[in-house]
């Protein structure tokens, strides 16, 4: 439902009034306040370009500067990261952070305002394509520090994803647009540079339960296991085929672009397990890009699942931990889902 455009609701009104109706907390409140401040920091940066100085890889002296996932990190990667690091640790709701670019979680020292939230993030998702200006993005998910936890190490933030307290991700293509839950529906805000702040434009995301429109790397398909074979197989074949409809495909290859197309239009977004990943039991992160997005996904209407599990009721066994999956259009994920079990079942 798009809001009245003559009375236009910010982001703090927003949440204050989720606020008063009881549903977050004055801390939670902030914290996503704290957020969205530093997202809009990192949209100016991105926006900036070359003429930023931003584009390229970090690195010194032709030394590529790699992460714990092991790959090459960009230097918007680094000055995202960073942004995001400095606003929280200093925003006095947090216990602790983690980063898709930092090994090991982070304890808010004493020195710091502390608060009871743990906060993860991928800083900056979407990386191939930050040199050449497609859409890229931040993905946050926000956890509650165990009660007693002074410290609060990496196996505390190892809870399930149906333990968020708030998820989203922030999106910087032709607009900037912020889209969160904290469990309360699915809502998507625009930033409104004139007045530097983000307006409500697009309350209680619906997707759409059935779609067209699939969204995959098709180029991985020979290491694809064979239920995904057969789905794609299904897909690809139309109307003349099992499934009776032509389909189309989307590949942003940035999360952020592909499941924000999907939120506002239906589709699936699939990144399953291949024989090139497998070892790794995956491409994409649970605790900061497939959980968070699993939340917006289901408040909106969606499902997301793993191929063999729900998502949100995976139990995470490392802070970097990887996972297969699908997400999207309630039917189109349970098709995926019910091709994987009757593979299974043999
Ligand atoms: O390069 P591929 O195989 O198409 O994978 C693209 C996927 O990888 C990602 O770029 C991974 O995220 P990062 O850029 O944060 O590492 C996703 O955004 C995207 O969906």
């Amino acid at each position: 439902m798009s809001p009245n455009p003559a009375t236009p609701v910010s982001l703090t009104r927003h949440l204050l009034e989720e606020q008063r109706a009881g549903r977050i907390n004055a801390d939670l409140r902030l914290l996503i306040e704290v957020v969205a401040r530093a997202c809009k920091s990192i949209s100016i940066a991105v926006g900036k370009g070359a003429l930023g100085g931003v584009l390229g890889d970090a690195g010194t002296a032709g030394e590529a500067s790699i992460n714990i996932q092991g790959e090459a990190q960009k230097k918007l990667d680094v000055l995202s990261n960073e942004i995001l690091m400095e606003a929280n640790a200093w925003g006095g709701h947090l216990a602790g952070l983690a980063s898709e670019e930092m090994d090991h979680s982070v304890p808010i020292s004493d020195a710091q305002p502390r608060g009871n939230y743990l906060l993860l993030f991928d800083p900056l998702d979407g990386s191939s394509n930050i040199d050449v200006n497609i859409s890229v993005g931040t993905i946050f998910s926000v956890l509650r520090c165990p009660d007693g936890i002074g410290q609060p190490g990496d196996e505390h933030y190892l809870q399930p994803g149906t333990d968020q307290v708030a998820a989203g991700y922030c999106t910087y293509g032709p607009s900037t647009m912020l889209v969160l839950t904290i469990g309360h529906g699915t809502h998507a805000f625009t930033l409104d540079r004139e007045i530097g702040s983000f307006v409500l434009t697009q309350r209680g995301m619906a997707i759409p339960e059935d779609t067209k429109e699939f969204a995959v790397n098709m180029s991985n398909q020979r290491f694809w296991e064979a239920p995904m074979q057969a789905y794609v197989g299904d897909l690809l074949a139309g109307k003349e085929g099992p499934r009776g409809k032509d389909f189309n495909m989307r590949w942003v290859a940035s999360m952020v672009a592909d499941v924000h197309r999907i939120l506002t239009r239906g589709g699936i977004f699939s990144y399953p397990l291949d024989s090139k990943c497998a070892a790794k039991g995956g491409k994409l992160r649970l605790m900061y890009e497939a959980n968070p997005m699993a939340f917006l996904v289901e408040q909106a209407g969606g499902a997301a699942s793993t191929g063999r599990q729900r998502m949100l009721e995976v139990q995470p066994t490392g802070l970097h931990q990887r996972v297969p999956v699908f997400l999207g259009s309630r039917t189109e994920v349970e098709a995926a889902v019910k091709y994987h079990a009757e593979h299974d079942a043999g």
